[in-house]
């Protein structure tokens, strides 16, 4: 069998699912999509957001146009879908490696982002066949010509070697077809050698346990064969095996070349870990493939349920995600102001927002989540070393010789004309340029910033100030010393351990009063007046005060209708699901997300 394996790859939004769904269409594919978002349960949030986050491959069948007439010369693609944002870039470059060729995606009308370029660095990385599709060229505002030049100026892939395509009109796609076969390398790889199999994804199924989505990169793996994975040395059996169609086919056995699925009794996503190498025990390879990094979190908040009654039920919705996300981590924890709750660690943001949103949704769970926090490397005056991601647990500023923070590298995609302010955003999040360069009449800055300053509004603001022209993406790249301060906050004269923030010295205040006032903003006024005060070391940096009034909703109802009387109660009984009482104060989640908010 002839096989080609390739990854779509895009900026978001630039119509990435829309084309593999006419890919697949066009090889009489169509309505499996929605067959295999149920065989392997596709999360609800991705359709709604309208991003990819971890998606199957499915695997096609070609046949090439033929003149004679005999029909054509067949193929098995294998198509890899790669998640669609910054927060899952390490899943991306394992998708890649397990593909000999990618379609560079680029919408016509908007030209090369920063998730392109990104993009276009891992499969060139990764020594693949780019071929470069213009996108959505039936739209009025297209300029295919441009963005092909772009992708030319900026990736280096000649103009001439872009496909012009639409997935929504079909234009383009025979082409496009064909391109896969001409372009992309058939894989490469001994079947009759020792195994080499890439794990780049794997889902849990409450029947078979953990499902390993693997390459074969080498020799042959057959139900029945003992497997060892090589970065926990452990070994598995292999109990079932074969193919996506895009359901899970059963087949007899994977060789080199090859992409399908593998249940071996794995309980434990941990022991599947993405980017891991398989080999057989009876035939073991020497090396396994190289590059690879158990997940890390690196983002962190504590989750509390807001009725200390769900602990319990917290606890095991949290298992239950965990056992689908070796990305995701939760441990214990316990505040003095929230109670009884946990810690838990993400790939980013969006990852820790898809958690929270899965908990309450599908585990109908009420949550409060205080604000996201990165990891922090502390040299205690008395020699010691510490790591730790929770301000609570942060040692008083006495007991400190020096605070290391992680900082990102960030590329910056924008028109020109609004470099100027996204420059000095980037300034006041206390980021140094390393370089810009001018793409057309664009530009692209590379900057250093300390990750913890973007965990905030800064793509929000990015977005506006650029009016929804700059796109973004980072990595992280190591830590350095910062002059940062914890800033804790007070309600009603108590300190609230979970509302502490860490914070650079030159913000503290700035920061402190934001905090407050939005706080005050958003606690509902109670019998008497509560101050709101933030505090460094227990000096007060700022205060504001929720003033007293006992808000009375029935007062509107003039006393007559009853029935709508019981709404308004129960509507006031449901803003409440979400406080928490503190003292004698109820706090809303907003005001454990304060320092998130955009005034700045
Ligand atoms: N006019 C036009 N619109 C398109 C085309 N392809 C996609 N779109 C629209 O562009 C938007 C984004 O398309 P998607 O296919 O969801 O984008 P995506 O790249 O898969 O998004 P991620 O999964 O987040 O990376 C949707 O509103 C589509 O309807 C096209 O060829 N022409």
């Amino acid at each position: 069998m002839k096989f080609r394996n390739f990854s779509i790859i895009a900026h978001v939004d630039h119509g990435k699912s829309t084309l593999a769904d006419r890919i697949l269409e066009s090889l009489g594919a169509m309505g499996e999509r929605d067959k295999r978002d149920q065989t392997l349960d596709t999360l609800e949030l991705e359709r709604e957001r309208g991003i990819t986050i971890k998606s199957t491959p499915v695997r096609l069948n070609y046949t090439r146009p033929d003149s004679s007439g005999h029909g054509g010369e067949e193929y098995v693609f294998n198509l890899i879908d790669t998640p669609g944002h910054v927060d899952f870039g390490y899943e991306v470059s394992r998708s890649l490696a397990a593909c000999e060729g990618v379609l560079l995606l680029v919408d016509a009308s908007q030209g090369v982002e920063a998730q392109t370029i990104v993009n276009a660095y891992l499969a060139i990385d990764s020594g693949l066949e780019i071929i470069p599709v213009i996108n959505k060229i039936d739209l009025p505002a297209a300029d295919p010509e441009g963005a092909a030049q772009e992708m030319e100026d900026v990736v280096g892939i000649p103009a001439e070697h872009a496909i012009f395509a639409s997935g929504k009109t079909g234009v383009g796609v025979p082409e496009i077809l064909e391109a896969i076969v001409e372009r992309i390398p058939a894989p490469s790889g001994d079947p009759e050698g020792p195994l080499k199999a890439l794990i780049f994804d794997s889902v849990y199924d409450a029947y078979q346990g953990v499902l390993l989505f693997v390459r074969v990169l080498e020799g042959r793996v057959s139900p029945k064969d003992k497997i060892n994975l090589f970065s926990n040395g452990k070994n598995f059996d292999v109990e079932r095996l074969g193919t996506f169609s895009p359901g899970l086919v059963v087949g007899k056995s994977l060789e080199a070349g090859e992409v399908g699925w593998i249940a071996a009794g794995i309980r434990d996503i941990v022991d599947a870990q993405v980017g891991d190498t398989i080999t057989r025990t009876d035939f073991p390879t020497s090396e396994p493939f190289p590059g690879f990094k158990p997940a890390q979190p690196v983002v962190f908040s504590g989750l509390y349920p807001t009725d200390t009654e769900d602990y319990r039920k917290l606890r095991e919705a949290l298992e239950r995600l965990k056992l689908n996300d070796a990305a995701f981590s939760f441990e214990p924890e316990t505040s003095e102001a929230l109670g009884f709750g946990f810690r838990c660690g993400f790939l980013g943001l969006l990852h820790a927002e898809i958690v929270q949103e899965r908990l309450e949704r599908e585990f109908d769970l009420d949550l409060i989540a205080t604000a996201p926090a990165v990891i922090y490397r502390i040299t205690l005056t008395n020699g010691e070393a510490l790591v730790t991601q929770n301000p609570a647990q942060f040692p008083t500023r006495d007991r400190i010789e020096l605070i290391e923070e992680p900082y990102i590298k960030m590329s910056v995609m924008l028109p020109e004309e609004h470099v100027g302010s996204v420059m000095q955003l980037l300034q006041e999040r206390r980021g140094s340029m390393v370089t810009m360069n001018y793409i057309g009449r664009r530009v692209e800055l590379i900057y250093q910033v300390p990750f913890a300053e973007i965990l905030y509004d800064f793509h929000d603001r990015l977005k506006s100030i650029s009016r929804g022209y700059a796109s973004m993406d980072y990595e992280i790249i190591d830590y350095r010393e910062g002059d940062l301060q914890k800033v804790d906050i007070y309600v009603n004269n108590e300190i609230v351990d979970a509302l502490a923030v860490i914070v650079h010295e030159s913000k503290a205040y700035g920061l402190g009063r934001k905090v407050v006032d939005k706080m005050a903003e958003v606690i509902p006024r109670q019998m008497w007046a509560v101050p709101v005060q933030a505090a460094i070391g227990g000096k007060i940096i700022a205060r504001a005060t929720v003033k007293a009034y006992r808000k009375d909703v029935l007062a509107k109802c003039y006393g007559g209708d009853i029935s709508r009387k019981k709404k308004l109660l129960n509507k006031q009984k449901k803003g409440k699901a979400r406080m928490k009482q503190i003292g004698t104060v109820e706090v809303p989640q907003e005001a454990f997300l304060a320092v998130l908010s955009t005034e700045d």
